[in-house]
């Protein structure tokens, strides 16, 4: 079985460091000319997927779009998902869960579990209950060649009083998150599994990243102010690791899908030439 790690550095080749997310906020589905609920919503994903499915590495649904709609938002969810894997994109679930160890089992089997109808290639996570509550989640990922990806310093500005803050040992929260995903991607080989989110937004991390030896997520691009260039601001010799991700900023040149295909080659062009260029 070809680990999460494997499956996204050979993606990533061949379709290039992109992941774009499909967030339906209401005021794009306005935009686009859609009602706001479960029809919009469907409409709005069936043309992301047909627009972008077959050619960006990694396709993030933001599940909060889907659930606002309840159990006919999910299912949608469900069939967004399939067309994803169909269409050759992997698959990464924006949920951010988190919680103690027996119902992280349920989260992990409700999206790494191969026979759950929202199975997908990786997920989002909250470490704030401890690193060691979503084991559980490493543990089936690992079993199902899936990925996980936890937060460690997110793009918004209020994460900072919390990832920032100094533990007993003098690391910061932050600092003990990427430290204990670092240990779970030790030796893997081409890439570990275990992701860690690191906003586009946040300037230089101050903190080492040299040992994470798996994908780091990047979003607040575009429409949160964070731009391809300053990724070497904010990643420094880490910059290769890195998985750019855009939402809104590729999504507003919807419905059209030429339009929508050109915005996502205009943020790869960027995030190529950002992550290429020499020091
Ligand atoms: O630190 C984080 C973690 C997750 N997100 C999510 O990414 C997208 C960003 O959307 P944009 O339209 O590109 O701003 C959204 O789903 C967030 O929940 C993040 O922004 N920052």
């Amino acid at each position: 079985m070809e680990s999460f790690g494997a499956r996204l550095h050979r993606t990533v080749a061949e379709r290039g460091p992109l992941c774009v997310g499909i967030d339906p906020h209401p005021a794009l589905l306005a935009r686009w000319g859609l009602s706001d609920d479960a029809d919009g919503l469907e409409r709005f994903a069936r043309t992301v997927v047909e627009a972008l499915g077959d050619r960006i590495a990694v396709v993030k649904p933001q599940s909060a779009f889907f659930e606002r709609f309840g159990a006919r938002g999910v299912g949608i969810l469900e069939s967004t998902i399939r067309q994803l894997r169909d269409a050759g994109s992997l698959v990464l679930l924006d949920v951010k869960r988190g919680d103690i160890g027996s119902t992280v089992s349920a989260y992990a089997s409700a999206y790494l579990d191969p026979s759950s109808p929202l199975y997908v290639d990786a997920v989002t996570a909250s470490p704030y209950l401890g690193v060691g509550s979503l084991a559980p989640m490493f543990e089936l990922a690992a079993a199902h060649g899936g990925g996980v990806f936890v937060l460690a310093l997110t793009s918004n500005p209020e994460g900072a009083a919390v990832q920032r803050a100094v533990t007993a040992d003098g690391r910061t929260v932050a600092q003990t998150v990427i430290d204990e995903i670092s240990q779970l991607n030790r030796g893997a080989e081409p890439l570990g599994s275990f992701g860690l989110v690191v906003g586009a937004t946040i300037g230089d991390t101050g903190h080492d990243l040299s040992a994470v030896n798996g994908p780091l997520l990047a979003p607040g691009l575009g429409a949160q102010g964070g731009t391809a260039a300053g990724l070497r601001t904010v990643f420094g010799s880490s910059l290769p690791s890195v998985l750019p991700s855009y939402s809104r900023e590729v999504l507003q040149a919807g419905p059209d899908l030429a339009a929508l295909r050109d915005a996502a080659d205009r943020a790869l062009a960027d995030c190529r030439a950002a992550l290429t260029t020499a020091d």
